[in-house]
């Protein structure tokens, strides 16, 4: 279900690198419960929008709110106040190979419960049965003691999910969360990633680039080109025409 209530809004959101634009003036505005895809081709801006809505880039102009806290002018702990309440996937999974399955799923929660940890029994056990109940969720209970590293891509990726999801966030934020994954396993874990947060009614934006896993997964999505939001839809309205025209060089004219 979505509500009415704005968790992400952006206005004129401007972000330059040198002579590039970025971020060309985006408004966005992503409602409660909402999933979203940023689509566009490489160096639309997709993953700089993303990181400054949980203040990782600062923008040059223009506004971003995130549950409700003014982003830009956020510092300190503020910023860290709401970092603890938006989930973050990465591509990569920024696991701690060395570690646990189950220590890298309980560092989720150290923003809630004070730490250091030095391994698994320091942790509360009430904390514990919840990272296992979060691993069994993402069908890796079994290999909750085995080092994370020894896993695979898309096993990973999971740990990764159960560890946002311990976080109890109300925004997850994925940056091209199956890109380095198999089509097979990247539709499982884009599978995975949509249905726990339809279940736990968090809100989900994520930057892909695959368009069918849009079309499949997301609810909406949101094309940018050079910039700047080029389309913006529910995704049972469009087609698969449509969005490779977001990905289509401009025509040349010839004189
Ligand atoms: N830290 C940075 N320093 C310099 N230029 C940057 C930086 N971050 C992004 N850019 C530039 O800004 C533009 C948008 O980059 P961004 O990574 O947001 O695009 P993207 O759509 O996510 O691309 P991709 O799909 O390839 O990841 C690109 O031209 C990129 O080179």
């Amino acid at each position: 279900m979505t509500g009415e209530e704005a968790i992400v809004e952006t206005r004129g959101l401007e972000k330059a690198f040198g002579l590039v634009l970025a971020c060309a003036g985006i408004d966005l505005t992503v409602r409660r419960g909402e999933t979203v895809a940023l689509l566009g081709p490489s160096g639309s801006g997709k993953s700089t929008l993303l990181r400054h809505l949980n203040g990782l880039t600062r923008p040059d102009k223009g506004s971003v709110r995130v549950l409700g806290v003014d982003v830009v002018a956020a510092k300190g702990s503020e910023l860290r106040a709401l970092r603890r309440r938006v989930g973050v996937v990465f591509q990569q999974f920024n696991l701690v190979g060395r570690l646990t399955v189950m220590e890298n799923v309980l560092s989720g929660a150290l923003g809630r419960v004070r730490g250091p940890r030095y391994g698994i029994v320091t942790w509360p056990k009430a904390v514990r049965a919840e990272a296992f109940e979060q691993l069994d969720r993402v069908g890796l209970a079994d290999r909750a003691y085995q080092r994370a590293g020894s896993l695979s891509g898309g096993q990973q990726q999971r740990v990764a999910i159960a560890r946002a999801l311990l976080q109890r966030p109300e925004l997850v934020l994925a940056d091209e969360p199956v890109a380095s994954l198999d089509p097979e396993t990247a539709a499982s874990v884009m599978d995975l990633l949509v249905r726990v947060c339809r279940e736990d009614g968090l809100t989900m934006v994520c930057t892909l680039h695959q368009v069918d896993l849009a079309l499949t997964w997301t609810r909406r999505v949101v094309g940018l080109r050079m910039g700047a939001v080029r389309l913006d839809e529910l995704t049972d309205r469009l087609d698969a025409v449509r969005l490779r025209g977001l990905y289509l060089s401009d025509p040349v004219t010839v004189p």
